[in-house]
């Protein structure tokens, strides 16, 4: 596989959609159609994943089992991986993704309490060894990200931003774990800065990967 690949993680508001808004263009000035821009749960034309999107992510199954839960995202991450992740790297492009396999390991593992290992084997299953060249992750503080969705994003609030603060601070600490676990390959920006620290942070890292050779 020759492209690249970067995921973008990080808590509830901590701002990934809207750097990923301004890093776009600016990508598709250089790269043009060699970028992919996709998401999880779900994926860029991917009908299934978006399917699975819908179904875990609806406000309706608020008693859902936890490991079905996990199950579901994992489900989604292996047609991701399948139909739209590994044929745009075969085809040399460049694939950014907001959130990807460490959003199961903080969110199931850790904020659910599944625990990291469990969620680990499932994704083993899904992944088979294969993993992003970088992922940027926002820290932020849960409260932080919590009280920017409160004050801008009402009315797109899903399951989990119902979620008590306590499962958020699971979450972050998760994060935090793995960032120290995979220091290589998880890159911390400090998301709580204002708007155009941050993304001039994120633009900074995705040229850095870019222009690695292989
Ligand atoms: N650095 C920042 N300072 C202040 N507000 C911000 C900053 N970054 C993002 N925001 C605002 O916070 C809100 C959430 O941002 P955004 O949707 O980009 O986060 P996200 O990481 O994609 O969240 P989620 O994963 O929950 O979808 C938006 O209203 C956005 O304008
Ligand atoms: C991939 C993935 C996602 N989640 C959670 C994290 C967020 O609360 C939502 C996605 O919403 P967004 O606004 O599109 O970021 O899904 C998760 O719990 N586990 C996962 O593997």
């Amino acid at each position: 596989m020759v492209g690249k690949f970067i995921s973008f993680e990080g808590p509830e508001g901590a701002g990934k959609t809207s750097v990923l808004k301004v890093l776009i263009p600016r990508l598709q000035a250089q790269y043009g159609p060699q970028l992919l821009v996709t998401r999880e749960p779900g994926g860029t034309d991917n009908p299934v994943a978006e399917a699975i999107r819908d179904l875990v992510l609806s406000p309706d199954y608020p008693t859902m089992d936890i490991r079905t839960e996990a199950l579901l995202y994992a489900a989604s991450r292996r047609e991701h991986i399948q139909k739209t992740i590994k044929p745009a790297l075969v085809a040399n492009k460049i694939v950014l993704s907001d959130r990807f396999v460490d959003s199961s390991i903080a969110y199931q593992g850790a904020g659910r309490g599944i625990g990291f290992e469990a969620v680990r084997k499932l994704n083993d299953f899904v992944l088979e060894g294969f993993l992003p060249d970088c992922t940027i992750y926002f820290d932020i503080r849960p409260e932080v990200g919590l009280a920017r969705i409160k004050a801008h994003r009402q009315n797109e609030i899903n399951r989990l931003d119902l979620d008590p603060i306590e499962f958020h601070q699971r979450v972050s600490a998760g994060y935090h774990q793995l960032a120290k676990q995979d220091p290589k390959r998880i890159i911390i920006i400090d998301a709580e800065q204002p708007i155009e620290q941050v993304i001039e942070d994120a633009w900074q890292v995705v040229n850095r990967i870019l222009k690695m050779e292989e």
